[in-house]
């Protein structure tokens, strides 16, 4: 399995309220960005770790990532939205000769709290896939679509719905034309969709949180800590 992961981290973090785009916030001493590519960094099967930064980013050059090792390689390559982000990164992918049927496993440097046996079974649950697949949690609460005035105006049965987290994890040659083709998206999952196929849903990490708002850091150095724990 020839396997490239792309972390988009091009981000600015507006929701967030911090002063700095939050994959650069400190989290457990390290800067949040720095918890997820270790992440990535640690199974032997990911080749290469590919983390695309907004092209004018200051602040990488600020931290040390040497110990991280050899396979994490900085790209000044972010664009306006995430999916623009991811494009440009597998545009240099391509560039360097990329195959068809290779994996491209796609992160978001806001999800530092992934942990390793997630990764493995989605790698393993796809395998052989021609397609690919994202992790993903079946909704567990009861779900209300809202009216303009915030108020109810329905309750949307639950049943078949998930809400998608990354990684999600595709052949080269199906993301890279669906996102070409479908650059409107916010998951790589929604591109190949709309292309016609069908990603592979793999049951994810309730602790594999996205840092969004404020009180997610928090939220995040909490789970972090209980990782360690455990
Ligand atoms: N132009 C962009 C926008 C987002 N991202 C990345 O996509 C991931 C998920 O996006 P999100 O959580 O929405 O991050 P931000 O866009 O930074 O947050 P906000 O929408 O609150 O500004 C993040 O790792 C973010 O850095 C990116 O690489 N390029
Ligand atoms: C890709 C993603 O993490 C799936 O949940 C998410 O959609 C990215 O965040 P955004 O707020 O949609 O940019």
């Amino acid at each position: 399995m020839r396997v490239t992961a792309i972390v988009p981290a091009a981000g600015v973090g507006r929701r967030s309220g911090l002063a700095l785009p939050k994959q650069y916030a400190e989290l457990a001493g390290r800067p949040l960005l720095w918890h997820t590519l270790a992440r990535l960094a640690e199974p032997a099967w990911i080749g290469r770790v590919l983390v695309a930064l907004a092209v004018d980013d200051a602040h990488w050059r600020r931290h040390d990532w040497s110990d991280l090792g050899p396979k994490v390689e900085p790209l000044f390559c972010g664009g306006p939205t995430r999916s623009a982000t991811v494009g440009n990164a597998l545009r240099v992918l391509a560039a360097r000769g990329a195959r068809p049927d290779d994996w491209v496993l796609v992160h978001d440097a806001a999800r530092p709290c992934l942990r390793g046996e997630y990764l493995t079974q989605l790698a393993e649950v796809l395998g052989h896939d021609e397609v690919g697949g994202l992790l993903a949690l079946p909704v567990a609460d009861t779900v209300k679509r809202a009216d303009i005035r915030g108020r109810v105006a329905a309750t949307v049965p639950r049943e078949g719905l998930w809400l998608a987290q990354t990684p999600q994890m595709f052949r080269f040659a199906v993301l890279r034309t669906a996102l070409e083709r479908h650059p409107e998206v916010t998951d790589e999952a929604s591109a190949v969709e709309a292309a016609g196929l069908a990603p592979k849903l793999v049951e994810g990490d309730p602790l594999n949180l996205k840092v969004t708002r404020p009180g997610d850091l928090a939220l995040a150095a909490a789970i972090l800590r209980l990782q360690e724990e455990a």
